[in-house]
């Protein structure tokens, strides 16, 4: 796909540039063409003008001659004195003027050098005289009365002229190839009397040598044909052999242009045709002749000038410097298009990747930032006052307030507990320090008054300008403050009864024996323990036993005061710590507890007894934890004491059994209550 449309684009940069230039050089090449067309045209009007006034000369010069000729007396009275019966006895004054005459056809044969032949005709048409000379005794030798030239001539009047076409061999006596015009006129004597014709055969490759050379040295063809469009040029070196032949054959649109016009000027597909009308029998060949007369069918001819027409290639080729720059300018400008779609193709490839990267870098920054705004922990950022300057959106939650309330608004200090605003002064201060970091275990206060225990850690950013910011994490501690609430609860529990166990009287005992140490109130404890458990167990099974221990609880907890500590030691042994209880109080208390135990019965279910119930009793040892004693060891140990006396007396009995000092609360009397 990518490289389809760089290839659409290279072929637009070949295009676009080729088409500018060309678009440019074009009026300019094409004004350039125009000039040459026009001088080319210029040139062939002057060389067409050129060719009419040689061709004009030189025909009319052969005109004066043969009229001149005509004119001669001692030709007119060669013919007034010829034998018509052209006898050898002719008489020696006719030969001397035969004589005289041929001297002078041989000067002018000689001096001017462009006829081929001369012949002077009688009116019969026989020919008495002619040069080269037939050898006499036997003139005449030839006879022309059936020659056009000669009955053309015949028909004309003094001074008159016959010209026939342009032909090939006169009368015999030329060149097989030599092109001849004849041209005669009659002769009449001085009286008017028609004597005869004078001949002269014009030699037509000579006439024409001039326009020949012309023709040949330049850049044009000259162009003479009759008005049936023959050629007229002699053929000068044998190409071709066009002498005779039709034009149309050669030139076949140049004769179209020129068959129905005397004169214009024709573009043709590649030539410049210039051509007009050259009719003999016009008043510019009769300077001094009389009237023309030539083979009308073959009149007026027409002279042309067929110039190659300038082309476009013509021209540069003409100069090749003109030629380089143009295609110079072509080269760099396509090279310019290649280069401009290269280079283009490149940014594009590297915009796109931009693109791609700041669309990904984008994302990741957008997920980034997610991260940061949902993490399961908070995030805040604090300047060196300890203002908060970032926060993420799970902290502000957990706050319950909104970014614009607390960004650059709020001390991260207002929203610590004042119970744990030092841990996070401290902590804080390490931050800013040398350490760089810092961490504690606070409360947030929220904006619903709740509190969330947290721990935040946190270092500094740090630059070469000091302290910038504290970056903190703060993680949510409610979960495993409560996990570990849980785990300590469980540690402090007997399962089965719900009750606190030995740890946890030991933990309370602490608190309680504190407490009376400060308040100075009495301190009292009770030690229980069912009687005979374990025949229950055996009795009924473990499950029942299980039961009863649960009544007992039950029951123990409904008789005693929310402050009393009840626990169970373990197995079917209890004990009830009394604060402020003295003595007789916790005689009393223990009283009802065995009263309640022995006048009521354990729930156990229709399959243990026949009743669903099992009565029981206990057994108790009362004390008094003395003022001097930190834990309450020596209490118990006394307690216990005190139930074992209890055992002993029968059991379902409560026992007194006094500090042995007797320097603490109570007096150190035994004293038994029976059940
Ligand atoms: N069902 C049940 N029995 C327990 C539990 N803990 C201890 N026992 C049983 O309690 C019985 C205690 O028996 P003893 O220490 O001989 O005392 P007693 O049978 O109560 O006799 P006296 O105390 O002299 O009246 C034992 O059989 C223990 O197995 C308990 O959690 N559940």
């Amino acid at each position: 796909m990518i490289l389809k449309a760089l290839w659409a684009r290279l072929t637009v940069a070949l295009v676009v540039p080729l088409g500018l230039v060309t678009l440019t050089l074009t009026p300019i090449l094409a004004s350039h063409l125009e000039e040459r067309i026009d001088s080319t045209r210029s040139s062939a009007k002057a060389l067409l003008s050129a060719e009419y006034d040689l061709l004009l000369q030189g025909m009319n010069e052969s005109f004066n001659q043969v009229l001149a000729t005509a004119e001669f007396p001692l030709l007119r009275q060669f013919l007034a004195r010829r034998a018509p019966s052209r006898t050898p006895e002719w008489g020696a004054v006719t030969q001397r003027d035969q004589a005289q005459i041929e001297s002078l056809f041989t000067t002018l044969l000689t001096h001017y050098g462009r006829y081929t032949r001369l012949a002077v005709i009688d009116t019969q048409g026989a020919e008495w005289l002619a040069s080269p000379a037939a050898p006499l005794p036997s003139p005449p030798v030839v006879s022309h009365a059936d020659s056009p030239t000669f009955q053309g001539a015949m028909t004309l009047q003094a001074r008159d002229l016959y010209i026939s076409s342009p032909r090939l061999g006169a009368s015999g006596e030329e060149g097989a190839g030599t092109a001849v015009i004849d041209i005669a006129t009659p002769v009449f004597d001085i009286s008017g009397q028609r004597l005869g014709v004078l001949l002269f055969t014009l030699d037509w490759t000579r006439t024409t040598a001039s326009s020949v050379h012309a023709r040949e040295g330049g850049p044009g063809e000259v162009l003479l044909v009759d008005a049936r469009g023959n050629w007229l040029f002699p053929d000068t070196n044998g190409q071709g052999q066009r002498f005779g032949r039709p034009l149309e054959a050669h030139w076949a649109d140049a004769w179209t242009a020129m068959a129905d016009r005397n004169q214009g000027t024709v573009t043709l597909s590649d030539h410049l045709l210039v051509f007009r009308s050259h009719d003999i029998r016009t008043q510019h060949y009769r300077s001094q002749a009389g009237m023309i007369l030539s083979e009308a069918e073959t009149q007026p001819w027409r002279l042309g000038i067929l110039m190659p027409r300038p082309s476009l290639w013509g021209l540069l080729k003409e100069n090749p410097v003109q030629l380089l720059a143009i295609a110079l300018v072509y080269l760099l400008s396509l090279a310019f298009g290649v280069f401009w779609v290269l280079s283009d193709h490149r940014l594009r490839g590297l915009r796109e990747r931009a693109l791609l990267f700041s669309r990904e870098a984008r994302q990741y920054a957008g997920e980034v930032q997610d991260l940061y705004e949902h993490a399961p922990c908070g995030y805040h950022s604090l300047d060196s006052d300890g203002r908060v300057i970032k926060i993420n959106r799970t902290e502000l939650d957990w706050l319950g307030y909104r970014a614009d309330e607390v960004i650059e608004k709020r001390h991260y200090r207002d929203f610590v507990t004042p119970e744990t605003r030092e841990a996070f002064d401290a902590a804080f201060q390490k931050v800013l320090g040398e350490g760089q970091e810092g961490s504690a275990e606070c409360e947030l206060l929220c904006r619903d008054g709740t509190r969330l225990p947290v721990a935040i850690q946190a270092t500094a950013q740090v630059t070469e300008e000091g302290f910038q910011y504290s970056r903190a994490t703060v993680f949510d501690l409610s979960e495993r403050k409560a996990l570990e609430a849980r785990l300590e609860k469980q540690a402090l529990t007997d399962p089965l009864t719900g009750l606190g166990n030995r740890r946890y009287l030991e933990g309370q005992a602490a608190m309680e024996i504190a407490r009376a140490e400060r308040s100075g109130a009495p301190l009292s404890l009770i030690a229980i323990d069912l009687d005979h458990f374990k025949r229950i167990n055996d009795t009924y099974g473990h499950d029942v036993g299980d039961l009863v221990l649960q009544h007992f609880a039950k029951l123990a907890r409904q008789i005693l005061r929310d402050g009393d500590v009840l626990c169970r030691m373990g197995g079917e042994e209890f004990a009830v710590l009394l604060p402020d209880t003295n003595r007789e109080q916790a005689l009393q208390v223990a009283e009802r507890l065995r009263e309640a135990v022995a006048t009521s019965s354990a729930k156990v279910g229709q399959e243990a007894t026949e009743d669903g119930t099992l009565a029981y009793t206990a057994s108790l040892g009362v004390t008094l934890v003395s003022a001097g004693e930190a834990t309450l060891k020596p209490a118990i140990k006394r307690a216990d004491q005190g139930l074992y006396a209890a055992k002993e007396a029968g059991r379902n009995r409560t026992h007194w059994q006094s500090v042995p000092s007797d320097a603490g609360h109570m007096s150190g009397r035994a004293h038994q209550v029976r059940g």
